[in-house]
């Protein structure tokens, strides 16, 4: 595969704290300048340290990374790859310095982030402007890749499986990550709703893929003031209210993320299903892609695409459903932030399909 004119391929991720002594700075890193109450940093930091004081998410990109290199390895990439967090060590103003110092010029960069938002996809392409002050290397966002084969494709078949000893009547309950209806609202361009509109293509597709029958969209991990309207129902109430109206089981897919980091094994796995023990509910909670290998080459082959489209050759955008293949710029409007008007990487002027 050729992939000039990139000389790497950056990993681009939230990042975590390891150990107890991490969890209080790191939640000062995620916070600084958001407004959270005091209150709701305490009650996630007891998530944390319910965990040992680690998250998963460092290892599991660390395992993203092992299964890339052989992935690379594998179809005759030789492209070194580099790792950079927006919130914690390895951070992603080290990972541009190391790609300078390495004589590296150009690199496509992958975040774990599949959906427009302000927190997935703006915020992340302000990290990577940010990074490169002073710093000799260019960096491209590959696109938001939802709707790729290699990111619904293992929901699909993971849904598929949990239906299949699932009993009759199963209602599979798609989960994302709640945001303000504001941070909604502006997602994709101002009045675009991309997030929601995303996730809702996304779970349609995935239902219809593994045939459930019953299915709905939930959200989890609100934040924030509790005036300030999020993205509902949160997961829980939505448990609450499918036992009422007469569910009996349920499979839960989080299409929001796309590994097993912390909301998934504590929101998810231990906050929803203790409520659905409570209630009687069946609860089965199927996996993220992770390191799966058709989302590990569907890495691989968004940075050929670009590559391509870098080098000015015609290219064909796998995209499924009803929403078009991602742009590689976002426009200039694209999840902004009322808060922020730091530069970029990675936009241009235009708008997206009709709002
Ligand atoms: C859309 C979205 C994703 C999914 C896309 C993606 O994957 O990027 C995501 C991922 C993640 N969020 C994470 C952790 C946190 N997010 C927080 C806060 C917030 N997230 C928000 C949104 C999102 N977040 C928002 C709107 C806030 C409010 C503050 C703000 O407006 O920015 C807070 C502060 C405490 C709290 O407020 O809950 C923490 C600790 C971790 C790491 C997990 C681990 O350690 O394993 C990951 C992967
Ligand atoms: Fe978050």
């Amino acid at each position: 595969m050729d992939v000039r004119p990139f000389d790497a391929l950056l990993l681009v991720s939230f990042g975590g704290p390891e150990r107890p002594e991490d969890v209080v700075p790191f939640l000062e890193n995620v916070t600084a300048g958001r407004g959270i109450p005091r209150e709701r940093l305490e009650e996630v930091g007891q998530h944390y340290f319910l965990f040992g004081g680690r998250s998963p998410i460092n290892d599991l990109n660390r395992e993203l990374l092992d299964a890339l290199r052989e992935d690379f390895a594998a179809n005759g990439v030789d492209l070194p790859i580099y790792w950079g967090n927006r919130n914690w060590d390895p951070y992603l103003r080290d990972a541009a310095a190391q790609m300078a110092a390495d004589g590296v010029q150009r690199a496509a960069c992958f975040v774990t982030s599949a959906y427009s938002s302000y927190s997935g996809c703006r915020q992340y392409r302000e990290d990577l402007y940010d990074a490169t002050t002073g710093v000799q290397v260019e960096l491209s966002r590959l696109r938001h890749y939802f709707n790729h084969p290699g990111f619904v494709g293992p929901f699909t078949e993971a849904t598929s499986e949990a239906l299949a000893t699932a009993p009759a009547g199963t209602h599979v309950v798609f989960v994302t990550h709640s945001i303000p209806t504001s941070m909604n609202e502006a997602s994709g361009g101002p009045g675009r709703e991309a997030y929601q509109r995303q996730h809702e293509s996304v779970a349609a597709m995935v239902a219809d893929g593994a045939g459930a029958e019953q299915w709905s969209l939930a959200y989890c991990s609100r934040s924030g003031s509790p005036h300030m309207p999020w993205l509902e129902p949160d997961i829980n109430d939505h448990l609450r209210e499918l036992h009422r109206q007469g569910t009996e089981s349920v499979v839960v897919v989080p299409i929001g993320f796309i590994s097993d980091h912390m909301e998934v094994i504590f929101d998810l796995d231990t906050e929803a299903r203790a409520t659905a023990e409570e209630l009687g509910l069946r609860f089965e909670r199927v996996e993220t892609p992770g390191a799966h290998p058709d989302f590990v080459a569907m890495i691989r082959e968004l940075l050929g695409e670009r590559a391509a489209v870098e080098r000015g050759e015609p290219v064909e955008r796998v995209a499924l459903g009803d929403i078009p293949a991602w742009p590689d710029l976002c426009p200039t409007d694209c999840c902004l932030n009322p808060r922020s008007s730091k530069p970029t990487i990675g936009s241009a002027d235009f708008a997206i399909g009709p709002a």
